[in-house]
């Protein structure tokens, strides 16, 4: 595995001249299109560099300053010398590091299996008086607290040696160099996407979420502070350098001396789109990197604009978090909640390429449709929030009625009939209804359930089913053949039978689906039938459902949810820190929550709401970025910023019938069919997606819908809900008539989520005039 220097490859070829001019220039859309020039860095260069390597080919353009070096510079580059070398030791070290945890994994297998022969043979287990309980209690402590002592420092072991793997595809991406205090020397720091120390504590590589890396991402040469418990340490950074490194090899480094020129943020801006989101832990920006480190608070809401990064700032924060409160936070506790399947399947490589795991993924439909009865989920989601609040009030004054009750059923059998929940009820009304009340009656429901099967245990029906089980069948429910001997051992079997039996009604009583809470929504309520969040509500006030676990929700396309939505997951989760991810002008969807009532409905369910704001779009190249912001506010127009690479302009095609569109379409399909990347044409909903298939005949492209992933190139149709969240390399909008996209707010929106979905080309064609909309 290991290179040595002089068989080592140098493949990746020229930064140098792709970087020549290459800078972006970050200004606002529209006022100041020439890049600014900055100060110049101080070299980017690529020893081996010739040619431009194929992904970073269309990085710009505009003369920025960062100057390519000279050949012999490049030849004679002690610099870069240094650096390969300094990259082979930690490589060496990083591999010697696998080596020998492989080796401590192994020993404490090796240890575990012969301390647990050692315990079979000495360990008796005998509780006849209470010495010897006693004694055998203390036997189990101490073997416990030996499998405790393995666990922990295996669980150590496979953590470094995860890291050490994660760093081997890439041992780290920056460097800096930092001046603790004056007249001591500088310390030289390597920021990787783990952190490593050799088997001597030698730091090889720091992790990017440890606190001292945050000097890397504020990006301020000289005098600079980060915080680390609690304190602000001040430093002074006097080099911040960038790496482009495939496992042992160096292709280029950086010297970065101005925020604004980060080379590899070009660089990994300019690669092909190939259906899955990438991590950017080696670029995140400044103002992403508040969203990434900011403080631990119940709320925070982010509003970014198209390609803001806002959902890569949600998948870094979650790794943060992750490293943060490391044995403390399972990814059991973090729910992040998704636009839809296709989406998450796009995302759930991110963490693991971190090397992280990836947190509880749902969409709003799953999430209902776990609560509600089986088909009941579904319909409007738009109820005042007023109403849910008012839902407390009202159950406090509840008062059970008979009907109010399920029977308890399994298998066809009645075991629990809703007459005997009412006389339960009836036991407890002193007991306002509520969480606590329905509380106690679950547990009473648990055990007449239980001495309801007990009961059954002892029939002969019973018995009967058990001695006819086949051998399978015993193995299946027993873990073993049975053959009982006396009448306490018969029942005994033919119990743990009757509870796998109707193990469904245990999960009725603990999942309080013995209420009917449609009727008591409705009697409480007073109207007809209750709509799904009404529902989800009010069983959270009746029974206390919900997920105290949850430690953090993330919550991304906010702007996609009604406040009822909000109000009901806020509660379900209610220790949960929220963050809050979204774009008002990307609400397709009619009466979702604005950010002001976002905002209002999160102040009153949880006290203080933070805010941070993104306008910089990464994703789309400035001449798409440009014409999504011509239908923003005009006060945000002004404040978005774009990244300047090589882009083609965009197509705006008006054609004047249905033949002349279907041709221009057919033509751009082909000539796209040339490029590599991907390309969507994207159709408001599925209606259009098949007229369009059709009309295209043999011809027409695939059709992605929820069940299916984004191929990893090619040409394909998707409808815009699905394509939220999104990009592509090339996006086709077949028709941007006044007829799709009317002169109204939502159409405003659904245009602006369409166009922000291409990162370096646009075609928009339309049959007759294209939409005013675009005009303005
Ligand atoms: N700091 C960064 N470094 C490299 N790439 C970045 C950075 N920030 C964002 N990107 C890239 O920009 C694109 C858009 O990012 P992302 O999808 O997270 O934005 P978004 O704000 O969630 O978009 P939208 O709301 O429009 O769906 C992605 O390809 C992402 O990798």
């Amino acid at each position: 595995m290991h290179f040595s220097p002089a068989l080592r490859a140098r493949h990746s070829p020229t930064h140098s001249a792709g970087f020549s001019n290459g800078s972006h220039s970050v200004s606002p859309i529209g006022r100041c299109s020439a890049p600014q020039r900055r100060r110049a860095p101080r070299i980017a260069r690529d020893k081996a560099a010739r040619s431009r390597p194929k992904d970073w080919s269309s990085i710009v353009t505009n003369d920025s300053g960062i100057t390519a070096p000279a050949p012999h510079d490049i030849e004679h580059d002690p610099v870069f010398d240094q650096e390969q070398a300094h990259l082979d030791e930690t490589y060496a070290a990083l591999e010697e590091l696998e080596r020998v945890l492989l080796a401590k994994i192994a020993k404490t297998h090796a240890a575990v299996a012969a301390d647990k022969e050692a315990m079979a043979d000495e360990f008796g287990v005998n509780l006849e008086t209470d010495d010897d309980a006693s004694e055998t209690y203390a036997d189990i402590a101490a073997a416990n607290r030996i499998i405790d002592m393995y666990n922990m420092s295996e669980n150590i072991n496979f953590q470094r040696l995860n890291d050490a793997r994660l760093l081997l595809h890439q041992p780290y991406f920056a460097k800096v160099v930092l001046q603790f205090k004056e007249g001591q020397p500088p310390k030289e720091l390597y920021i990787g996407a783990a952190g490593a120390s050799d088997e001597s504590y030698k730091r090889l590589v720091v992790d990017w979420r440890s606190p001292v890396a945050e000097v890397y991402y504020n990006q301020d040469l000289g005098p600079t502070t980060y915080r680390a418990n609690g304190r602000d340490i001040h430093v002074d950074m006097q080099l911040r350098r960038q790496f482009d490194i495939d496992h042992a090899t160096l292709n280029a480094y950086f010297d970065t001396d101005v925020a604004i020129q980060d080379s590899l943020l070009l660089a990994s801006l300019s690669r092909q789109r190939d259906g899955r989101m990438q991590a950017i832990t080696a670029t995140i920006q400044k103002e992403q990197n508040t969203v990434v480190r900011h403080e631990d608070v119940p709320v925070l809401l982010v509003s970014g604009i198209a390609g803001s990064g806002k959902t890569s700032v949600l998948l870094q924060r979650i790794a943060y978090l992750f490293y943060q409160r490391r044995g403390e936070l399972d990814p059991s506790q973090v729910f992040l909640i998704t636009p839809n399947p296709v989406f998450r399947r796009y995302i759930d490589n991110v963490l693991p390429d971190m090397g992280e795991k990836n947190p509880e993924c749902i969409t709003w439909d799953e999430f209902a449709a776990t609560l509600m009865p089986k088909g009941r989920a579904g319909g409007e989601l738009n109820v005042p929030i007023e109403e849910l609040l008012r839902i407390d009030d009202l159950v406090r004054n509840v008062e059970f009625e008979q009907h109010d009750f399920k029977d308890i059923e399994s298998c066809g059998v009645r075991l629990i009939p809703a007459a005997q929940i009412a006389q339960l009820a009836a036991k407890y009304r002193r007991i306002p209804a509520g969480p606590r009340l329905v509380a106690l009656m679950r547990e009473e429901l648990e055990i007449r359930l239980e001495a309801r099967l007990k009961q059954m245990a002892a029939t002969d029906a019973a018995q009967m089913e058990v001695e006819e089980l086949s051998i399978p069948e015993q193995v299946e429910i027993f873990h073993e053949t049975i053959a009982p001997q006396t009448d306490a051992e018969v029942r005994s079997y033919t119990l743990a039978y009757l509870r796998q039996k109707h193990a469904d009604a245990y999960d009725t009583v603990a999942r309080d689906e013995w209420l009917r809470v449609d009727r008591i929504g409705m009697r409480l309520t007073g109207q007809k039938s209750i709509e799904t969040v009404t529902w989800l509500y009010l069983k959270m006030a009746l029974t206390g459902m919900g997920n105290a676990d949850a430690k953090y929700v993330m919550i991304d396309e906010v702007q996609d949810y009604t406040c009822a939505q909000l109000a009901v997951l806020a509660r379900f989760f209610r220790r949960a820190h929220f963050l809050l991810l979204g774009d008002e002008n990307q609400a397709i969807k009619p009466n979702t929550a604005s950010f002001a009532e976002v905002r209002a409905a999160f102040e009153a369910m949880r006290g203080e709401v933070e805010e941070c704001r993104l306008m910089t779009s990464y994703r789309s190249a400035p001449g798409i970025t440009a014409l999504f912001t011509r239908l923003m506010p005009p006060d945000d127009r002004v404040r978005v910023q774009s990244i300047q690479r090589a882009e083609e302009e965009p197509e705006l095609i008006e054609c004047p019938d249905e033949q002349r569109l279907l041709a221009e379409l057919r033509n751009a399909i082909e000539r796209t069919r040339e490029d590599e990347g991907l390309t969507a044409i994207i159709v408001p909903w599925k209606q259009e997606a098949r007229k369009l298939i059709a009309a295209l005949g043999d011809d027409a492209p695939l059709l992605v819908d929820g069940r299916h992933s984004m191929p990893d190139e090619g040409v394909f149709v998707i409808t815009l809900p699905l394509a939220k969240g999104l990009e592509f390399d090339h996006v086709i909008i077949p028709d941007a008539s006044v007829k799709t996209f009317g002169e109204n707010d939502l159409a405003r929106r659904r245009l602006y989520t369409t166009i922000s979905r291409a990162t370096r080309k646009i075609t928009i064609l339309a049959q007759g005039s294209i939409t005013p909309l675009l005009k303005g």
